[in-house]
């Protein structure tokens, strides 16, 4: 389990993660989700000791990173592209890992067969594409069989296929009791990958539910309806204190009905007798509804007054 309790990082004037406390728990994979800036990376610098907060903490099955007895076979992380020697190889470089960190080396074989690199084990890991980098650098993160996995961004840059593989195999790590905590700047991607999500925009913590809560929540609900009676169906849905507005393209006979069911809709019109061709539900972009979701919720606010007071403060709107 990993939990964050008032976490704050400064940098100078900059606030990039502010007063943040959420906890993710084993057993399924937790997406870390927020817009590019939202202080994702600096959190999991956090996590895993390589930067200190400026307030609150991180622990780690109860204890700070810094404090855990063996490191590796507790967390396992793929945070920014793993360096490796590119004259060596995917097995010696792992070899090397395993060997610096007092891991068996038969653990080394065990970790490239799971994530399928047995075949170019022998390769130079220099001309690995970057699907194949990956994988390299999820089986370095599980040479000492943690429980607790960390990935920043993992499917940044991949092919459809690798963004499936990966994809899978969180799943397939949080299957076996592991807690798996992932972060990505698409909404649509986690809402494939993950159960939970701890959402965050600008530093703050905007919520932490379940995935099918914020898609439901982030996504607007309209309903298309088409009818030859459009202008007193009009009429009837506002006297019910609906809005609705014309289709974005301006057709006589269609309407839009925001924030309502197909079937009240439906409904509607059968009360007054009238005609439908077309009634359909509309969702709006996932993507689009979340970034309007976290740009809306927080706001940047330099304090004024002080000027001694060197710090950017955030403040949570419409909470
Ligand atoms: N070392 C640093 N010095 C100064 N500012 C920093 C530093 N690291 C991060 N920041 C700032 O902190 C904020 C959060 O950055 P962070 O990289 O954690 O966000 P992120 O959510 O991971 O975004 P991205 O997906 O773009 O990496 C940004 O405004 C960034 O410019």
């Amino acid at each position: 389990m990993i939990e964050a309790v008032g976490l704050t990082k400064r940098y100078g004037s900059t606030v990039a993660v502010n007063d943040l406390s959420f906890t993710v728990k084993p057993g399924r994979v937790t997406g870390f989700l927020g817009p590019n800036g939202a202080g994702k990376s600096t959190t999991m610098r956090m996590m895993l000791g390589l930067d200190r907060p400026s307030a609150g903490k991180v622990l780690i099955d109860g204890h700070p990173y810094r404090e855990l007895k063996h490191p590796l076979r507790t967390v396992g992380a793929l945070v920014e592209a793993t360096w490796v020697h590119p004259n060596r190889s995917a097995r010696a470089h792992l070899r090397w890992l395993a060997r610096s960190n007092n891991i068996p080396k038969q653990r080394v074989d065990e970790v490239l067969e799971v994530v399928g690199l047995e075949q170019v084990a022998n390769r130079r890991a220099g001309g690995f594409s970057l699907g194949m980098s990956q994988r390299l650098g999820i089986a370095s993160a599980l040479l000492g069989d943690p429980q607790i996995l960390l990935f920043d961004e993992p499917v940044n840059g991949l092919d459809p296929e690798g963004i499936h593989w990966i994809r899978r195999f969180m799943q397939r790590l949080a299957a076996e009791g592991r807690t798996v905590f992932v972060s990505s700047h698409l909404l649509s991607e986690m809402s494939l990958t993950a159960e939970e999500l701890v959402v965050v925009g600008r530093g703050e913590l905007i919520t932490q539910c379940s995935t099918e809560e914020f898609v439901e929540s982030a996504s607007t609900a309209s309903v298309k309806v088409r009818s030859p009676q459009a202008a007193q169906l009009r009429e009837l849905i506002t006297a019910r204190g609906l809005s609705v507005h014309d289709t974005d393209t301006r057709e006589p006979d269609a309407l839009v009905v925001d924030g309502a069911s197909s079937d009240r809709v439906g409904e509607i019109a059968a009360e007054g007798g009238i005609v439908l061709h077309e009634l359909a539900s509309q969702r709006g972009s996932l993507e689009e509804a979340f970034m309007q979701l976290t740009n809306d919720s927080v706001e940047y606010r330099t304090d004024s007054g002080d000027p001694s007071e060197n710090t950017t403060t955030l403040t949570t709107a419409g909470k």
